[in-house]
This record gives structure tokens, C-alpha cells and sequence, in this order.
């Protein structure tokens, strides 16, 4: 079959020939902003809850037009409809991906390879909201009598990242009495840290691994175990030990039993699984009806997403201007500066979502990628970012368009806080948007007294460039519904420009050379030879900690 490289497309050489015009024109966002009074109106939107003002982007209608032109090109509504009707598009692994029918309302039938998976998730998540009550009303105790206090989840990237995130961003609506911890790097610090907090007859640990082989979670999974057997005996274990996962032998060879294990399927990618069993520590943290409104939210994401044509899809346009940022811009990151301190793992999240979905660069063709592919996703929450990298966001030689998101209304009384963050936010996209001219820096040293040649000294080092592009999303509050909307959003932006860029956003093949090299290294560390096959540098550092050892 002919392949036509991706810059040689007519949608995209179009609109390389438009951006290259508007450079020419200088064309800055502060111009367009005054030659369209109703630019906000003309770039924002809202859906299922969320708000998103795309004015501050270095666009125009005719790049919407250009860039809408371009998704139809790729055929990115078919391969959405492919995504949702369970065809196998995560085809080097030969699987569906369908972590929307996860949060899909019962009865809504949906079959893969003959089975009604519909009916499969509510069974699933009946049994999870059985568990919950349970834990919640004291009817499920430790061995000794004592109700649950504390929930550790042993688990790693996409059996961690989200939960956590989820937990900490909702923690507001936080069921009273359950402590919620996460274990996931094999550091035996992270997990020392834990235990010491924890008493053994309280505590209840959920082992999240969709594999159940992955060596981080397994070594903290044994060692969790062993350190609860010094207290506790092995008939004991099915009080404390839990299990989310898909492979039901290595769970039950660890030692869990069948009627302690939540499942899910291989059709729910790990970092699109939180809504899946994989958020059962979710659940015992907010309770099963604040774990319902996470899935509703999400689920009025997606009916917008399925839904809404081009120039009206959220996640598509969001997409979009990912696309010419990365591509015709030729901006290498993306800043998400939250501005509520309970989405602080939001960066952290969206690194793996974003990251291992697109950071590829072969197509479905086996060819690369002839343009960049998904950007360095990296943040922190605002004011804190502002006091240390906002620097490089104003004034470096980089450009990064940042992701601002709020909430409205906050989950706290501290009013004057609340209006001061919101303004501290609209600021920053302000700053970064329109910048700060020689003209008016001069003007202001000037009305400042300042003498000529201190003027000619600072003026260079005072002048912001602006014209640096961002996004604002807006929630009301952040609630249950909010959050699980907000996430589906990203979920799908990041699915789109996989469309765009004919990669598979759904395997991870990047992940495996690391896990295979580091088991031999581990290999030799513990035999104390050394493979010959090693670089002078490996063999060097396996050196150094064998005279640590000595
Ligand atoms: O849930 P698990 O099977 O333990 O996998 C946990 C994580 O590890 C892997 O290395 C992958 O890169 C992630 O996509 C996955 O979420």
C-alpha cells in the first residue's frame, strides 16, 4: 500500500504554507485579540461540565479551519468510532481499547468476540461497591476484630498513578476513617514509610497489577506480605490482602484467594484503568456513589466526544492546537499548571497518559513519523510554579504553551485565597500572552526616576516577548463529575493525536528493554560476577557497589 509521509499531506502542507504566512505577517495573539473583540467567545467552549478558553493560542479562524481540515484528512472521527466500537486498534497486541465502556451506564450492551462486556463491568463494580459497604459499615475487619483505618495500594504506573492522583484530587469528599496510602516504586523506602505508619490489624493492602508479574509491585506485594505474617498468621492473610488484576493464576499463587479478586480485562490499557477494579482504593477513600459520579463524569465526556462535530469536540480541538503547537510551532513541551493545590499528581498522571501513549515515532505502517510526535509533559501547581519555573515559561528561548486549569469554587471557606489564585492564574496567561514591550518597559523606568543609563542596563533583561500561547479549562468545582471529565478529556486529546499521527497510542514496547537489562544486572549484582557482555561503565558502576558492600 502507498504511504504519503505526513508532511507531505495536502492538509498539512496547507497549513505549514499558513503558519509560515502568518510569521511573516507577525501576526502575535495580543494583535488578534484586538482586532476581534469577541475572540473569547469565538475560542472557548464548554462540555460535560468543563470550560475551555482556546483564545490565547496563536490561531485564527482560518487555522481552525486548517486544522479541522486536517483531522478529517486523517480520518480521525472514524478512527474514534473504531475506538469505541471495540474494533482492535491497539493492533500490536491484538486488542480492543475500551476504557469507555467502563464508565458506560448498564444496558448499554457492547460485545467483544460474543461476550456482553457491559453486563461483565457492572458485575465488577457490583462486587466493588459490596466491598466497600462493607469496609465502610465495619462488616469487613481485620483477623483480630479491628475495623479498616488504613488502604494501601501496592502498584505501580497505570495501577497507581491515577488512583493516587484521583484520591488526593477528590479528597474533600473523602469517606471519614479510611487513610488511603500508595506504595509504588520498589525503593524499599517508599514501602519502609508506609509500614511505619500503619498497624497491621487495621490495615488492608490492594495488590494493583493488571499483570500481577510487574517486579516492583511483586517485590513490595512480598515484602508487605512478610512483614504482616511477623504479626499475623497465613489463615489471617484474606482479611488484609486483596488483589486488582487480570491474571487470576499469579493471584492466587500469591496467595489470594478467588473471592478477593477484582478483575478487569485485557481491553483496558493500565493508564486507562482507573476507572476500572484499578480504582477500588478510589472507591474505599471517597465511597461507592463519589466513584459512580467519577465514571458519570467521564462518561458525559465521551458522549460529547462521539457526539459533537469537529469544530465543537473538545478533546479534538484541544488536540488540534496540541498539534500545531508540537508540529508547526515546533514546541517541545507542554507546561500544566493546575491551580488547585489537590491536583498537584495531575502532571505527574498526565506524563504517563501522555508520555507512553505518544511518545513513539513509528506508524501503522512500520515507517516513522516524518513530524514531531507527543511532547515532554511536565508541571506543578500553580502559585508554586510561579515562583520557580514560570521564569523559563516567560523568558527562555523555548516556547512551552501551558494547560491553566481551575475550579471556580473551591473546597475551602479561605475566600480571599480562592480570588487571589484565580488571579494569579488569568495573570499568567495574560503575561505569557501579551508580554511587555521596550516602549513599555522604558516608560516605566522612566516614571520610576530612573537615570538613562541605568534604564539602557535593565531594559534588555525587562522585556517579555508574549506571544506565548496557553489554554484555560475551567470547572465549576472540583467535584467527582468534574475530575472524571477533565481526565476523559485529556484521555481523549491524547487518543486524537495518536489518530493524527497514525501511531499506536496504546502499547508500551518503550518500557521492556529497561525491565530485561536491569534483571541481569540484578543478576550479577547478586552472584557477584560480572557479565563480560557489559559496557565499561555498567561493569564500573556494578563495581562500585560491590566495595560499598565490602
Ligand atoms: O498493572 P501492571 O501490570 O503491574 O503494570 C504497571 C505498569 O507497568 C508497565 O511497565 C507499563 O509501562 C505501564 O503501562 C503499566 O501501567
Amino acid at each position: 500500500m502507498s504511504f504519503t509521509p505526513l508532511s507531505d499531506t495536502p492538509a498539512y502542507k496547507q497549513l505549514q504554507l499558513h503558519q509560515q504566512q502568518m510569521h511573516q505577517q507577525g501576526l502575535e495573539i495580543s494583535h488578534l485579540f484586538d482586532q476581534q473583540s469577541d475572540r473569547f467567545t469565538q475560542f472557548s467552549l464548554s462540555a460535560a461540565g468543563v470550560f475551555l478558553d482556546y483564545s490565547k493560542n496563536r490561531i485564527t479562524e482560518t487555522t481552525k479551519e486548517l486544522l479541522c481540515d486536517f483531522a478529517r484528512q486523517q480520518q480521525v472521527e472514524l478512527q474514534r468510532d473504531a475506538m469505541f466500537s471495540g474494533e482492535k486498534i491497539n493492533f500490536t497486541e491484538q486488542r480492543a481499547v475500551l476504557h469507555t465502556a467502563l464508565r458506560a451506564p448498564s444496558n448499554t450492551p457492547q460485545r467483544i468476540d460474543g461476550i456482553d462486556i457491559n453486563a461483565e463491568v457492572h458485575m465488577v463494580l457490583a462486587q466493588m461497591q459490596a466491598f466497600v459497604e462493607k469496609v465502610h459499615s465495619g462488616v469487613w475487619r481485620g483477623a483480630s476484630g479491628l475495623v479498616i483505618t488504613d488502604v494501601v495500594n501496592i502498584g505501580i504506573g497505570g495501577s497507581d498513578l491515577g488512583p493516587k492522583m484521583v484520591c488526593q484530587a477528590l479528597r474533600s469528599f473523602a469517606h471519614q476513617g479510611i487513610q488511603s496510602h500508595f506504595v509504588s516504586n520498589l525503593d524499599g523506602h517508599a514501602l519502609d514509610a508506609v509500614l511505619s505508619q500503619v498497624n497491621p490489624a487495621s490495615t488492608l493492602f490492594i495488590i494493583s497489577s493488571k499483570t500481577f508479574t510487574t517486579a516492583d509491585t511483586m517485590l513490595n506485594a512480598h515484602s508487605a506480605r512478610a512483614w504482616f505474617l511477623q504479626h499475623f498468621s497465613a489463615a489471617d492473610l484474606s482479611r488484609h490482602f486483596v488483589a486488582v488484576s487480570s491474571n487470576q493464576p499469579a493471584v492466587q499463587a500469591f496467595g489470594i484467594a478467588p473471592e478477593n479478586r477484582f478483575g478487569f480485562w485485557d481491553w483496558v490499557g493500565g493508564r486507562y484503568s482507573l476507572w476500572s477494579a484499578i480504582g477500588l482504593p478510589i472507591a474505599l477513600s471517597l465511597g461507592f456513589a463519589h466513584f459512580r459520579a467519577l465514571l458519570d463524569g467521564a462518561h458525559a465526556m465521551d458522549v460529547h466526544f462521539q457526539q459533537a462535530p469537529i469544530e465543537q469536540n473538545m478533546p479534538i480541538l484541544l488536540a488540534m492546537l496540541g498539534i500545531w503547537n508540537r508540529d508547526l510551532l515546533g514546541c517541545g513541551s507542554l507546561s500544566i499548571a493546575a491551580y488547585h493545590h489537590d491536583l498537584r499528581a495531575f502532571p505527574n498522571y498526565l506524563q504517563q497518559l501522555d508520555m507512553e501513549s505518544n511518545g513513539k515515532r513509528i506508524n501503522h505502517h512500520g515507517q516513522t513519523v516524518d513530524v514531531a510526535t507527543g511532547p515532554i509533559i511536565w508541571g506543578d501547581v500553580g502559585t508554586n510554579g510561579q515562583h520557580a519555573y514560570f521564569q523559563h515559561l516567560h523568558q527562555s528561548s523555548d516556547i512551552t504553551p501551558v494547560d491553566f486549569i481551575a475550579a471556580l469554587r473551591p473546597q475551602h471557606h479561605l475566600a480571599e485565597h480562592q480570588l487571589m489564585l484565580l488571579a494569579n492564574c488569568f495573570a499568567q496567561s495574560q503575561a505569557l500572552m501579551r508580554g511587555k514591550t521596550a516602549q513599555q518597559v522604558t516608560t516605566e523606568m522612566q516614571t520610576q526616576g530612573m537615570s538613562d543609563e541605568q534604564i539602557s542596563l535593565l531594559l534588555p533583561h525587562r522585556i517579555f516577548a508574549g506571544n506565548r500561547p496557553s489554554n484555560t479549562i475551567l470547572l465549576d468545582e472540583l467535584s467527582p463529575m468534574r475530575l472524571g471529565a477533565l481526565i476523559a478529556l485529556y484521555e481523549h486529546k491524547v487518543a486524537v493525536q495518536g489518530f493524527f499521527w497514525g501511531i499506536n497510542s496504546f502499547d508500551q514496547w518503550g518500557v521492556e528493554l529497561g525491565k530485561v537489562l536491569a534483571k541481569a544486572i540484578e543478576g550479577d549484582l547478586h552472584s557477584g560476577t560480572t557479565a563480560t557482555s557489559h559496557d565499561s561503565s555498567t561493569a564500573g558502576l556494578i563495581a562500585k557497589v560491590r566495595a560499598a558492600g565490602k
